[in-house]
């Protein structure tokens, strides 16, 4: 075996042993990304069952599913968290998911 050969590693072995390299750092953000997708995905259906309790019980009180003084409220949340165009269209894209699911 040449000196070469000896100290040729495979791409994954040279991203394990420097792990500052492009490829690693991307596989140790998108591990973070996937993990921080699967938290989203469980709070959104946490949420989606919190939000269909409220509604089961103000519809069974006589009441109506949607409340539109509360959506306005959740839509301003967003929006001064995350800025108006941008946190607006998440909180809809919630609000829609929410409104009427029966998933509990
Ligand atoms: O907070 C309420 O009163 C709810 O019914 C929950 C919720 C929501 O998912 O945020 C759902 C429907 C209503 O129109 C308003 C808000």
């Amino acid at each position: 075996m040449t000196t070469t050969q000896s100290t040729r590693t495979s791409p994954t072995a040279a991203a394990t042993a420097a792990p500052d390299t492009a490829t690693a750092r991307i596989a140790g953000a998108r591990q973070r990304i996937d993990d921080l997708d699967a938290r989203i995905v469980a709070l959104i259906k946490e949420r989606m069952s919190a939000s269909d309790e409220i509604q089961q019980i103000r519809i069974t009180d006589g009441g109506r599913r949607v409340d539109l003084a509360r959506e306005m409220d959740i839509l301003r949340h967003y929006g001064d968290a995350l800025g108006r165009e941008r946190g607006t269209r998440l909180a809809m894209t919630l609000l829609e998911l929410c409104r009427g699911t029966g998933c509990r």
